[in-house]
């Protein structure tokens, strides 16, 4: 009945609410949000696994983005946001008052839809945010440049010609290039929003194989609007919907044995 390929998956069945706090990155309780008195997440509470890769799915305006957000604290800087409820990222509470949120940011590292790399050499794309903490040590900067272009599949690519404005690569290549320069500072998280909707097939598919390499060394949450995309890379889905946590688990049995109407309903296209 359901036609979606699972393709990669490696974990089945698993119950994520039974997660132990040492396998948890982030534990989202009774999580609300509104934006001025519009509310956009209502109530979400799940927790999410590290090493693995988790993604958000559901119709357009359902807070998968603003979900996302909350985790590095980016909706902080909107107008009018108002928060309620915890998220804990390994046991701490990121809207402690304790925490610099700088540092968040830096531990929860974010790639948008458009690439954005900057106006700079692709050399400089990488080790920008190495240079922000004062590292200008060449050798540690070389070695953080090649470490971080090969985590990202780009470094063959581009090793002889570093120097090159950044805008001079393909828009796939600066996707890759602005993972690199998240990684390059050694993030325990990346969050991904929509990263292949701008992106050709191709340059879609080796972004994908990326995301499943990086999920050794990062803990990866990934929102997209691809169905197919979230059943090929995810190991947990979220599908959400008017703010709601409709039903999280992992993502064979959401994309096979869906628990809830309204998820079968959407993962065969009966809306969206
Ligand atoms: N900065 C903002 N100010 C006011 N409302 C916002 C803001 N950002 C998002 N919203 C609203 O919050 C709701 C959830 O938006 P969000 O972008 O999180 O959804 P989404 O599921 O990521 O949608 P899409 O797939 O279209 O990107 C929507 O109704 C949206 O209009």
């Amino acid at each position: 009945m359901l036609s979606i390929d699972t393709g990669l998956l490696s974990t089945h069945n698993r119950d994520l609410s039974a997660l132990t706090p040492e396998q948890t990155a982030f534990e989202i309780r009774e999580l609300s949000l509104s934006y001025g008195d519009k509310p956009a997440l209502n109530r979400i509470s799940m927790k999410i696994p590290k090493h693995q890769v988790t993604a958000f799915i559901g119709p357009s305006g359902c807070g998968k983005s603003t979900l996302l957000r909350c985790l590095n604290r980016m909706n902080d800087l909107i107008d009018g946001c108002q928060i309620e409820g915890q998220i804990l990222l390994d046991g701490d509470d990121i809207h402690d008052k304790r925490i610099d949120v700088a540092a968040l940011r830096r531990n929860v590292g974010m790639v948008f839809q458009r690439p954005n790399p900057f106006p700079k050499s692709i050399y400089e794309n990488v080790v920008y945010g190495l240079r922000l903490q004062g590292i200008n040590d060449r050798r540690r900067l070389d070695e953080a440049v090649e470490k971080a272009l090969k985590a990202a599949a780009l470094w063959d690519e581009v090793k002889e010609r570093l120097g090159d404005n950044a805008y001079s690569l393909s828009g796939g290549q600066q996707q890759r290039l602005v993972i690199a320069r998240a990684i390059a500072i050694e993030p325990q998280v990346l969050l991904l929003d929509e990263p292949t909707s701008a992106l050709d097939p191709i340059s879609t598919l080796t972004i994908e194989e990326l995301i499943t390499e990086l999920k050794q060394s990062f803990t990866v949450v990934i929102v997209t609007h691809n169905m197919q995309q979230a059943a090929r890379v995810s190991d947990n889905t979220a599908f959400m919907y008017l703010g709601e946590m409709i039903e999280y688990s992992d993502t064979n049995t959401l994309f096979t044995t869906p628990a809830k109407k309204q998820t079968e309903d959407y993962i065969t296209g009966r809306y969206g």
